[in-house]
């Protein structure tokens, strides 16, 4: 009978990265003040017994940091990682625990480059395991059940936090002292409730599948650097990133990704250069970019970021720069992707 329904339940392969959900604190009232990445997989695993009636389930330790420390080699590796599983024909679905820091640049990054339609989780929590109300379980559990399920083929790498489902490109940790921490402009796919998910609407940006990126023939990333805009800004870092070899710098931008008159100049000399300019947004709920609204893009040969925010932003512009250095055709992967 066991050996009946272990063969009718998926294959879910869960990779471990760190963060707090892997954190554990000196007191079950420590729900701030704990160490990340202080726990392994199989004790993660072994806390959650219930798992064992979604899937079957094995564990691998990829790495063991807090999120805010991933390289681009740890993207690198994982995404190998993640690319070996999902074309092995005995596993279903992959898991990703994962800090929560930079999981939504994570997860968009495997959106991006993974060639499957095999669900992908990436999954983290607010909470230590060892906290009064840690989250890590049920979001844990959640994660299993929607990459044990077949309705979460072919949707992109998703991200199961708060009880939501979302899309891992357009989810972003809008807070840090809250369970309920991460959001998308354009709201959550779906739900998952008590091991079953319940979806409502489907990205619409190319993905996975239908990308043009391949983690497989990837080799290194170039060096793509983010500069933060303000009030009395100027041009010190832009200059500084590119003198120490950025490729492309993202402007994180006020309001619609706006550039003050003290730094036009130093990014139009930039750009004459040779480094892309990538104009984005640092508006909290979500930045909007129009292509030559604020800054005649045309004019000065820079990219916009349309939605995404300069920490994805980064993302993609390293992707993409493994493919081409042609400002339109950076233009046309920020519409589409
Ligand atoms: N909640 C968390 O996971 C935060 C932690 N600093 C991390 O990203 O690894």
């Amino acid at each position: 009978k066991e050996a009946e329904t272990q063969q009718k339940l998926a294959n879910v392969v869960i990779l471990a990265t760190g963060g707090t959900i892997a954190g554990a604190g000196a007191s079950a009232a420590n729900s701030a003040t704990y160490q990340a990445a202080k726990v392994g997989i199989e004790q993660l695993i072994a806390g959650v017994p219930e798992l064992s009636q979604l899937a079957n389930v094995r564990g691998e330790q990829v790495m063991q940091i807090a999120s805010e420390s991933i390289t681009n080699d740890n993207l690198l590796q994982l995404g190998r990682r993640v690319a070996e599983l999902a074309d092995s024909k005995d596993v279903d679905g992959i898991v990703i625990t994962h800090g929560t820091d930079t999981l939504e640049e994570t997860a968009y990054f495997l959106n991006l480059v993974e060639k499957t339609d095999k669900p992908i989780i990436v999954v983290g929590s607010m909470r230590p395991g060892t906290a009064m109300s840690a989250d890590g379980m049920l979001n844990l559990y959640n994660a299993v059940a929607v990459a044990s399920s077949k309705e979460a083929r072919g949707k992109g790498v998703l991200v199961t936090m708060n009880d939501e489902i979302q899309s891992g490109r357009d989810v972003s940790k809008m807070i840090n002292i809250k369970t309920e921490a991460f959001k998308s402009a354009w709201g959550p796919l779906g739900m998952v409730v008590e091991g079953k998910s319940y979806w409502f609407r489907m990205p619409a940006k190319r993905h996975t599948m239908d990308s043009e990126f391949d983690i497989k023939t990837i080799e290194s990333l170039p060096n793509v650097e983010i500069a933060y805009s303000y009030g009395n800004v100027s041009d010190t870092a832009y200059k500084a990133l590119a003198q120490s070899g950025a490729k492309a710098i993202i402007h994180a931008g006020t309001g619609n990704g706006s550039v003050s008159s003290r730094v036009v100049p130093a990014l139009q000399g930039l750009r004459k250069d040779g480094v892309q300019i990538i104009r984005s947004s640092h508006v909290n709920a979500g930045g909007f970019v129009l292509r030559n609204a604020e800054q005649p893009d045309d004019k000065y040969d820079w990219v916009v970021a349309h939605d995404l925010n300069p920490q994805k932003a980064r993302i993609l512009a390293m992707v993409a720069l493994t493919k081409t250095n042609d400002s339109k055709e950076l233009q046309r992967m920020f519409w589409e992707y």
